[in-house]
């Protein structure tokens, strides 16, 4: 398995517009990196680029510290599970993983050793005959990944690998792949949409918008600190919310919640800005007579709807215009239309340059 560097790579399709713009990164030997981001960010340009089916229009790809950048994906030895599996349907499970190694020629002993090898890995023992098309999308899925594996790749690029399964085997698959993917030590790329995906799977997750790296880290790491708007609102199953304020001689006044304001010396800011955007997450909002501490900025706000997640509910209130959520454990006896009091603990609080979107810092250093 080799160590993957990419070296401000850029990507143009038309000699104009920037798919991928100066892009570094880099993934040590057994990692599971993921690519993050909204539909048009640049992962797919990304994934093929460091697979060697698109050529990067500038910059460098290293794999092992050798530069790749002008290799095939051949030569380069990168295996790719994508997201409607790419099998044989008619072959059997057996021959659509000995496939890679047939056509190179691999000997019987060999090839048989690999495959048995990859197969007893993914448990695969008693589909081996059946036809891969009479087998259920996780299976399906499993066999795309020994088909990858047989052949002892470089990196193994994992393209939206679960998008075409039902929840609960999306659920399976994710363990057995992050599984897989620790036990064996193999480099990986994840490209997906999905930030539940990304959180769950990787070791550390890359999230790019318009072709640009935001932030790269580990889940933690983007969940309590992020390094922007962008990410600070993309991460997160309910998102951030967020409140504009503005400095006015030593306070920090909500704009929206005339009356609203916090001495800013409160705050633990690395650096100034006039326009400051406050981001709290919907877990961390307190409700009730705890929200009273000194500790916190107070709000009034009235309940509008409540939504119910299993383990949480989700409330959505109105503080006068401002409309935000709080997630409270389940059951939460709060109902529509109550008013109660709630409270945003300044070591909660997360500050952004409005202007630029950049982190001003946070109270809270979890990571
Ligand atoms: N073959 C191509 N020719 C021209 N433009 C392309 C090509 N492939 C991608 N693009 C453009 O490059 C930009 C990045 O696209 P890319 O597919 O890499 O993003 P993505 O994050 O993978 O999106 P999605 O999740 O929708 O696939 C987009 O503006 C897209 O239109």
């Amino acid at each position: 398995m080799a160590e993957i560097q990419l070296q401000r790579v850029g990507k143009s399709y038309d000699g104009k517009t920037m798919a991928v713009r100066d892009l570094d990164l880099h993934c040590p030997q057994g990692e599971m990196l993921a690519l993050l981001g909204p539909s048009g960010c640049g992962k797919s340009s990304t994934l093929k680029m460091v697979a060697g089916i698109e050529p990067i229009s500038s910059g460098a790809i290293l794999f092992d510290g050798v530069d790749v950048s002008r290799q095939g994906s051949a030569a380069r030895n990168v295996a790719m599970v994508f997201e409607d599996y790419s099998l044989y349907p008619h072959m059997s499970t057996y021959d659509n993983i000995a496939f890679p190694l047939r056509i190179r020629g691999t000997p019987h002993n060999e090839l048989k050793k690999r495959v048995d090898g990859v197969v007893a890995m993914l448990g695969l023992g008693d589909l081996l005959a059946e036809p891969v098309r009479s087998l259920s999308g996780g299976a399906q899925q499993r066999v795309s990944i020994g088909r990858a594996l047989v052949r002892d790749p470089a990196l193994v690029m994992f393209d939206e690998p679960l998008s075409h399964l039902d929840a609960d085997q999306k659920v399976m698959l994710r363990t057995e792949i992050r599984r897989l993917q620790t036990t064996a030590g193999l480099t990986s790329v994840l490209v997906t949409h999905d930030q539940t995906e990304a959180m769950a799977m990787a070791d550390r997750i890359a999230v790019m918008s318009q072709g640009l790296l935001q932030q790269v880290g580990s889940p933690e790491a983007l969940y309590h600190a992020p390094a922007n708007l962008f990410v600070a609102g993309f991460i997160g199953e309910s998102p951030m919310n967020f409140f504009a304020a503005v400095h006015t001689g030593s306070q920090l006044a909500l704009r929206d919640l005339p009356g609203c304001a916090l001495a800013l010396d409160r705050l633990d800011l690395q650096a100034h800005a006039q326009d400051i955007t406050l981001g709290i997450r919907p877990e961390d909002i307190v409700i009730g007579a705890a929200a009273t501490g000194t500790d916190a900025l107070p709000l009034q706000v009235r309940v509008l709807d409540r939504e119910c997640c299993g383990d949480r509910d989700v409330l959505r209130v109105a503080a006068g215009e401002v409309v935000f959520h709080i997630e409270q454990p389940a059951p939460c006896a709060v109902r529509p239309g109550d008013v109660l009091p709630c409270g945003l603990p300044l070591s909660r609080l997360h500050a952004f340059d409005t202007a630029s979107g950049r982190s001003l810092g946070a109270r809270r250093s979890a990571c």
